[in-house]
């Protein structure tokens, strides 16, 4: 596509990704220049991104991942370890203005390989430590809906359910969107190439998988996520950024499984001899190392329940593992950064005299396609020493 146009030069010159202007910034990573912002001419609702490569001299529009941010006034880019630009929108919602564009992280190169194309994933910044999602798996006719049933009704507001997509038919009182995106093959097989899941697998001959959208569904309504998904799932998930807590929960016995699918009465007689039969290989992978962090035996339910509960921190004896949530700093609505090491230096250009809100970037967990957490923020006096430390570092 050739040289860069000269409405950009201004912006290609900021060579450190530090300046911010109206619409549009420029952030140097490698010999790449990415241009996060309005393009002019263009009028999409969410923030575009165009990289110059300065090698091949020529402008790649990018494959972008994940739940993109809005158009917004403007926002400040900081790069962060050469392989993601923080984001710090204008005129937004505090728990809106943070955003962060990977652009060589892990998850950025397996999907530039699956894709074979040039990738950038987006992920929303979230402040505080956030509760780990919870993922649940066991084999069919366990329990596993019954016992996140049982919490989601004791607990309304602390957790949600991550709505699965599956190829399977409903079954009587499943409703679409509730229990189930059911859905087409041919369209979930395209959803899974254009990178909208962040897991699926084939599970008793059909499809289900985990779309970004559905666990978005749930941090954005503030609650913790529940998966109740297989275990090749729960391997992918595993292997992802989402950093959940993965629990198993295992049959008294494989006659005691047999009779609860059974007495379900919601499988044709070769899909429970199926499902019986796959129970087996599903037990023996759960038990693999470095999946599950947690084992639940389900004989008698109320028994299982409060085990689960008690190490969810939510039986009164442990401190409950749902904090709460952080502090809201309001962002200035105009502002400049300045970085220093993993401390982002946020002022307002309206009052300077006012405190700094310092963004610590130094514990970040998880990231595309998913959230990005562990983001901390707090205020400084513009007089402290702490501030003047930051600056000398910067
Ligand atoms: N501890 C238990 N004792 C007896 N019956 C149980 C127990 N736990 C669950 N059940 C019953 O077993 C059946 C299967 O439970 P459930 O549907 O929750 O399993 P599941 O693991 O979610 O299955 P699937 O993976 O197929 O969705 C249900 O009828 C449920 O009421
Ligand atoms: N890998 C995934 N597995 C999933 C997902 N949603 C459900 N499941 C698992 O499928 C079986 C069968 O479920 P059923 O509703 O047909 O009985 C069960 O083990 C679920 O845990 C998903 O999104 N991904």
């Amino acid at each position: 596509m050739g040289e860069a146009p000269a409405l950009f030069v201004d912006y290609l010159q900021n060579g450190c990704g530090l300046k911010s202007n109206c619409c549009q910034t420029a952030t140097v990573i490698g010999s790449k220049r990415y241009l996060i912002g309005k393009t002019v001419g263009e009028s999409t609702m969410s923030i575009d991104v165009r990289i110059f490569d300065e090698c091949r001299r020529e402008w790649v529009i990018p494959t972008v991942l994940g739940k993109k941010p809005e158009q917004c006034n403007g926002h400040s880019a900081v790069s962060l370890n050469g392989d993601r630009i923080l984001i710090i929108r204008k005129d937004s919602l505090p728990a809106d203005s943070i955003w962060i564009l990977e652009v060589d992280s892990k998850y950025v190169r397996d999907q530039k390989k699956v894709l074979e194309t040039e990738v950038v994933a987006w992920s929303k910044g979230v402040i505080g430590d956030t509760e780990k999602p919870i993922v649940i798996s066991g084999p069919s006719g366990v329990g596993k809906g019954t016992l996140i049933s049982m919490l989601m009704k004791e607990f309304p507001s602390m957790f949600g359910f991550s709505v699965s997509h599956t190829t399977r038919a409903p079954r009587g009182m499943e409703q679409n969107g509730v229990h189930y995106h059911f859905t087409e093959r041919i369209v979930m097989e395209k959803d899974i190439k254009d990178g909208k899941f962040l897991e699926f697998a084939s599970v008793h001959g059909n499809l289900y998988g985990t779309s970004i959208e559905a666990v978005e569904a749930v941090a954005d309504a503030g609650k913790r996520c529940i998966l109740d998904i297989d275990v090749q799932g729960a391997r992918s998930v595993r292997a992802s950024s989402l950093e959940a807590t993965f629990i198993f929960i295992c049959p008294p016995s494989m006659e005691e499984l047999e009779k609860r699918l059974r007495s379900r009465g919601t499988e044709a007689e070769e899909q429970v001899l199926k499902r019986l039969r796959n129970a087996e290989a599903e037990i023996e992978q759960g038990k693999s190392p470095g999946i599950f962090d947690h084992f639940l035996y389900n004989d008698n339910l109320e028994e299982c329940y409060k085990n689960l509960k008690k190490l969810l921190g939510l039986d009164g004896t442990t401190a409950p593992t749902h904090r709460p949530s952080a502090k809201v700093v309001d962002l200035p609505l105009n502002h400049t950064v300045l970085k220093a090491d993993n401390k982002i230096l946020i002022a307002g250009s309206e009052n300077a005299s006012k405190n700094l809100i310092v963004l610590d970037v130094s514990l970040l967990i998880g990231g595309a396609p998913w959230r990005t957490r562990g983001l901390h923020i707090f205020e400084v006096d513009s007089s402290s020493d702490c501030l003047n430390e930051i600056i000398q570092l910067s």
